[in-house]
């Protein structure tokens, strides 16, 4: 059997909630908001300080037009905003039509309507760069869903698939916008460096762009509310569609793009009186550190189940601190050594537990008898670290640009059809951003047993969507050599023009400008009939962690050809990248990419394996 590349699919499964009846309200109030981690907002400070059951207090509409001013101006101050003369009517206006829409109650009009506030919100204290910060883990409720088949499940599908595109979309603009500020960066620093060298005074470059600067993250969700494509942009009482409990968000910015929040800044939103049946009490108190805090007694929807602590808090499982907490610990590191971040494995399913054996660890390519690698390909001029795509040669085979950004030792801003790295012959050193997916296994892996797959992959570590996890190591051979060999689980084909093309059911990838420097897309299209995989990688009897990486039907890696040392994209190396924002515990799935009916038996009949991803969208067969 050959185990093939693939490309992204898309999400998990549920919905949620966020309200409790009264006579729950001191248990689960604390449950459903404790989850939510790096919580500052009013509303969930409440949170620390039990809700007072004393007569309630109500404030009056001025004095909360003040509170929120004051907010907004703290969270201003501790973020960094491209104006900071802007009013926020001023940003309504600029951030196009659905962000109009939404607004189209301002402050002053809810508080005239007498508002009920909904806490849909929570932290308004991101991360400053509002990257990859303390997770927000989804405290809300899965709804009951009374037809469980049929239509029910349609519906719930597209709905895990949306947030799912949603998040991954948002995480590609993201890191577009993290390139040009690092771009931004960049520059301002050499023009500081130039000014300090001569004596005009005539560059200030802190001054020039600072005009310029604003937060990834805010571009990127201004940019989808200019497109219309944030996901449920109504503000809705209830559950999500497509979220399910325990879903970690990574930012704000993340929470605003599925309509989990519908602003970016405020830490309490509201909405008109007509929804006032829904909240049961609000008032407002000083908190411990002086700050008002707004509380809210919500009510439980019909039909809604209760919500556990486990649901919220632990959903993935705990990552031990030391080897010693490790439970059913069979192997304290498979890679013998070899990997700077020792990779265990554990197994807590078999009676007898053992460890995985049968193969050799091996970090990279053992080139295999009868395979000869291309020279290498002429490098860059670049010295120290390659920063200009204008003259990198290399940046420039990329279609102009690196496809890195650096933020977080590195990030694949999206899937190309071929990555050129720099290589040996390139004049830039180790660091260069452009040699991102060379520097090895950097998040702590582990192996574990599963009931019905096997061996299976997980990080203990959070992996930001773009950063690379492992190369596939093994024998790099000749398909042909392999063709009798009737069972081997773990040869993965090099079949890169396969992805470009998205051929066999695979999602094709936007045409890139510079494909191949000798091949005009054309002449990629053209080798469709030479398209069988000539080289693979046989990883059975050597291989990485790879190797042990499960197939799912909506997998959170995707595969990605590289070329570093020579530019034969038939011999590329096949390096696997998180597709999204990957939580601690959740195992590391990629989609194999088989046809269904495509393998056959060594008696010539079509060969079936059931698949047990698990997935909402599951196939129900790996082939
Ligand atoms: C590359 S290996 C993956 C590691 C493997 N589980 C092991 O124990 O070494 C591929 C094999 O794992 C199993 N496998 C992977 N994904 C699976 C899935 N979603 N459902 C069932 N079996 C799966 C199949 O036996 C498949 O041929």
């Amino acid at each position: 059997m050959v185990v093939k590349s693939r490309v992204l699919r898309s999400a998990t499964n549920g919905e949620l909630h966020s309200s409790v009846t009264p006579e729950e309200k001191p248990k689960r109030a604390k449950v459903a908001t404790r989850g939510r981690k790096n919580v500052k907002a009013a509303a969930v400070k409440g949170d620390a300080e039990e809700p007072s059951p004393s007569p309630q207090r109500r404030t009056s509409a001025r004095i909360q037009i003040k509170q929120l001013a004051e907010k907004e101006l703290l969270v201003r101050q501790r973020v960094e905003l491209p104006d900071e003369t802007d009013s926020p009517s001023k940003r309504t206006k600029k951030n196009g039509p659905l962000r109009s829409k939404r607004n189209t109650k301002s402050k002053d009009k809810a508080v005239e309507d007498k508002a009920v506030a909904v806490p849909v919100s929570n932290d308004v204290t991101n991360s400053k760069d509002g990257g990859a910060s303390e997770p927000e883990v989804c405290a809300l409720e899965k709804s009951t869903t009374a037809d469980e088949g049929g239509l029910a499940n349609v519906v719930e599908k597209s709905d895990h698939a949306k947030v799912k595109e949603t998040l991954r979309l948002f995480n590609k603009y993201y890191l577009h916008f993290v390139q040009e500020e690092e771009q931004r960066c960049k520059k301002a620093e050499v023009a500081q460096k130039a000014s300090k060298g001569s004596k005009s005074k005539k560059v200030a470059p802190e001054e020039d762009t600072k005009s310029k600067r604003k937060r990834p993250d805010l571009k990127a969700i201004t940019k989808m509310m200019e497109a219309n494509e944030i996901l449920n942009p109504e503000k809705r009482i209830g559950n999500i569609p497509g979220i399910s409990i325990g879903h970690r968000f990574y930012s704000r910015a993340e929470m605003v793009a599925v309509g989990f929040h519908s602003h970016w800044l405020n830490g309490i939103d509201y909405m008109g009186l007509s929804y006032s049946k829904m909240v049961i009490q609000y008032w407002a108190e000083k908190g411990i550190s002086g700050f008002t805090v707004f509380k809210f007694r919500l009510r439980r929807i019909e039909g809604q189940s209760l919500l556990t602590t486990n649901q919220v808090q632990f959903v993935y499982g705990r990552v031990p601190k030391s080897v010693s907490e490790i439970r059913g610990l069979v192997c304290e590191d498979i890679t013998g050594s070899q990997e700077d971040i020792p990779i265990p494995a554990t197994n807590l399913v078999d009676d007898q537990p053992v460890a995985p054996t049968g193969f050799t660890y091996c970090k990279s390519i053992k080139v295999g008898h009868g395979v000869k690698l291309p020279s290498n390909a002429n490098g860059c001029d670049c010295r120290g670290s390659c920063i200009s795509s204008r003259t990198c040669s290399c940046a420039k085979l990329n279609g102009l640009d690196f496809p890195y950004v650096h933020r977080d030792g590195g990030r694949l801003i999206e899937a190309k059809d071929v990555v050129y790295e720099c290589g040996p012959n390139c004049g830039c050193g180790p660091g260069c951003v452009n040699r991102t997916s060379q520097r090895g296994i950097k998040y702590r892996l582990e192996v574990f047993r599963t009931p019905k797959k096997g061996w299976a992959v997980r990080s203990w570590d959070f992996i930001p969507s773009g950063a690379p996890v492992c190369e596939y190591t093994g024998v790099l051979s000749r398909t042909d050599d392999l063709d009798h060999v009737s069972e081997n689980n773990y040869i993965f084909d090099i079949d890169c023009l396969q992805t470009i093309r998205g051929f066999g059911g695979r999602m094709r990838r936007s045409r890139d400008a510079s494909l191949l420097p000798n091949n005009s897309a054309d002449g990629i299209d053209d080798q469709r009939s030479e398209s069988v995989p000539e080289f693979c990688v046989d990883a059975c009897s050597t291989g990485n962690i790879a190797r042990f990486i499960n197939h799912s039907c909506e997998p959170n890696l995707f595969v990605q050809c590289v070329l570093s040392s020579h530019h034969d994209i038939k011999l590329a190396r096949v390096v696997l990248f998180a597709a999204e924002n990957i939580p601690p515990l959740q195992e590391l799935t990629y989609d194999y990419g088989y046809a269904l009916d495509s393998v056959y038996g060594s008696d010539g009949k079509i060969k079936q394996m059931p698949c047990f991803c698990g997935a909402t969208e599951c196939r129900k067969r790996l082939f």
